[in-house]
């Protein structure tokens, strides 16, 4: 079996519907659809398997400068060995037409694809004629050389198969990025392990260990409509747990209580954390493990 594996970097403005069309396009909700504008910090948004290609979405680090630690902590994991995106796709609304984000983008397009395919996608088609929909699909045309026109309702679910078809198909070949039983909930566990280590970071400053990693273990969703997540925080030597722990357990109890408030905004529900320590002996192994699922958070100071 010939398998394809590669990034498609999705840019738009806020609003353009990239949450909504990745949910459609992964299948599982993985990323956070909501009114509000630019609520997207996640730089891995999803993962879709088409066929025998696995696609794995990104957004474009550089066009929506990193504001937070966070962020750029989590483009370097994002993009991990991989250099760059294969695929572009540039969302816009078909209501909106070409407003002043999208001429922006428009500009810095040159630079971001450097050469790669970039198809237009005309997102909310369900909201506009026929007639506005080929006026704008020739305009954009005549700015940029798209490759290919994709006209979509993310919401509806309109050519969204097609879209995601013709991304599996452009793909290079070679293995998957992540292995499959990881990859419906793997940017939410990413997500909320950085926003651990992040705290920990705050806190500890220079006494924070140096070989330290944070994984999300197990992830519940309750009934109740709250989550239930464990995480634990690796670290090389059994000193260094007495750090993290902190006297009588306070300073782990003091991150648990922020990183699970960032958590529960950030997901908008309730979230009940549960954070372990844990000494992490074969350490080699493992940072090997992480470079190649290209999670190497070490890298994303
Ligand atoms: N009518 C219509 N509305 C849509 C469509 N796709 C998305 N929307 C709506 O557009 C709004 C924004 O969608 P999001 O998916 O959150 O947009 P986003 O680009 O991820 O926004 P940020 O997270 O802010 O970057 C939501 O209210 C969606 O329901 C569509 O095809 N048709």
């Amino acid at each position: 079996m010939t398998t394809r594996a590669g990034f498609v970097a999705l840019i738009g403005e806020p609003n353009a519907g990239k949450s909504t069309l990745l949910n459609r396009m992964v299948g599982a909700k993985v990323s956070i659809v909501t009114h509000k504008v630019q609520t997207t910090r996640a730089r891995i948004r999803g993962v879709a398997l088409e066929g025998d290609s696995q696609i794995v979405f990104v957004d474009t680090p550089g066009l929506f400068k990193p504001r937070r630690r966070l962020d750029r902590a989590m483009v370097a994991a994002a993009w991990g060995g991989a250099a760059d995106a294969d695929l572009v796709v540039m969302l816009i609304e078909a209501h909106r037409g070409i407003t002043e984000g999208v001429e922006r983008i428009l500009e810095g397009l040159g630079d971001v694809s450097k050469g790669r395919r970039v198809v237009l996608a005309i997102n909310k088609i369900d909201r506009v004629q026929s007639d506005v929909l080929l006026a704008i699909t020739k305009e954009m045309n005549e700015r940029f050389p798209f490759d290919e026109t994709f006209m979509i309702s993310a919401e509806k679910g309109y050519g969204v198969t097609d879209l995601r078809k013709w991304l599996a198909g452009e793909l290079p070949e070679g293995p998957w990025l992540y292995p499959e039983d990881q990859i419906a909930d793997l940017p939410m566990r990413m997500i909320a392990a950085e926003m651990t280590r992040e705290k920990l970071t705050l806190r500890l400053h220079q006494e924070l260990p140096y070989q330290l990693t944070v994984e999300t273990e197990h992830w519940e969703e309750r009934k109740d409509g709250s989550a239930r997540v464990d995480q634990i925080i690796y670290v090389s030597r059994d000193g260094h747990k007495g750090i993290i722990l902190g006297n009588k357990g306070e300073t782990i109890k003091a991150i648990s209580k922020l990183a699970r408030e960032e958590l529960t905004e950030f997901l908008g529900r309730k979230v009940h954390l549960f954070l372990q320590v844990k000494v992490r002996e074969k350490w080699l192994d493992e940072a090997e493990r992480y470079s190649e699922m290209g999670l190497d958070f070490k890298d994303g100071k």
